[in-house]
């Protein structure tokens, strides 16, 4: 269980606290600028706030070692560039925690890094360069990189956010197919998919949560009225918003 206690950034984040639940797939949600990957940064580790604390199972953030941090969690940051000549497999590959060095763990590593390919749908693209796939093609490979470790704890800044519709659906279930096992934080814009995949949801506004907690409890239309100023219909039998407006000009 991760726990937030009067966390605060003076330019991004003011007194957040809430619980996100182990073993499920939470979104953080809120306009442009309002601290997603701010708070998103903090979890990792890579941000120290200015105030507060955050908790990982009942251990403080800040005690934990980097080793220690890298087995409980991997973050993936949004638009990530790769600037070495590394193959599509050498991408993934670099996901693993050592030791691979000799002959059985190196027929290990194959098996892992073809099986997570596979998952995410770039196994065809596993002798390429990385640097010559799609924008699309990049960001499976490194979410295929980030679950290739195992942690319990996935970070992950918008991770559909350059897919196609339907890799948009894929990559939610493969997300959503982690869970129980793995705890799963998105920072995520896409409001039907949030609805229908999230178990949770932080929505931000203002540098402070509007709402926290079951997803449809979080996602009301007077709340996307106050974090983002649109209109929307919701379905919670269907699980589906639809017909999304501005409400003001
Ligand atoms: N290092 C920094 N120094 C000052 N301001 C910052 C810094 N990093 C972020 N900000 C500001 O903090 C606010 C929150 O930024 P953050 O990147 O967390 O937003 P976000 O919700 O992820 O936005 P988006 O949806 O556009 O990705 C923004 O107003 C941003 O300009």
């Amino acid at each position: 269980m991760i726990k937030l206690e009067h966390l605060s950034f003076p330019y991004a984040l003011e007194d957040i606290t809430c619980t996100l639940t182990q073993g499920k797939l939470i979104g953080i949600m809120g306009a442009n600028g309002a601290g997603k990957s701010t708070l998103l940064k903090a979890i990792a580790g890579i941000l120290t706030p200015k105030s507060g604390q955050i908790w990982l199972n009942n251990r403080k953030l800040s005690g934990i070692s980097p080793q220690q941090k890298s087995r409980q969690l991997a973050y993936l940051a949004q638009n990530i560039q790769i600037h070495w000549d590394l193959s599509t497999y050498d991408v993934i590959a670099l996901g693993l925690l050592p030791p691979y060095s000799n002959l059985s763990s190196h027929n290990k590593e194959q098996q892992k890094v073809r099986s997570v390919a596979e998952k995410f749908a770039v196994a065809p693209l596993l002798d390429k360069p990385f640097k010559q796939l799609s924008g699309g093609e990049k960001a499976r490979v490194q979410l295929a990189r980030c679950c290739i470790k195992e942690a319990p704890l996935l970070l992950a800044d918008e991770p559909i956010a350059p897919l196609d519709p339907y890799y948009q659906i894929d990559i939610m279930q493969q997300l959503k197919a982690l869970m129980p096992d793995r705890t799963c934080v998105i920072a995520i814009h896409h409001l039907s998919l949030a609805y229908r995949f999230c178990d949770e949801v932080i929505l931000l506004g203002g540098g402070k949560i509007i709402a926290s907690g079951a997803t449809q409890s979080v996602l009301t239309e007077d709340n996307l009225a106050a974090a983002f100023g649109i209109r929307a219909q919701i379905d919670p039998l269907r699980r589906e918003i639809f017909a999304v407006e501005k409400s003001v000009d």
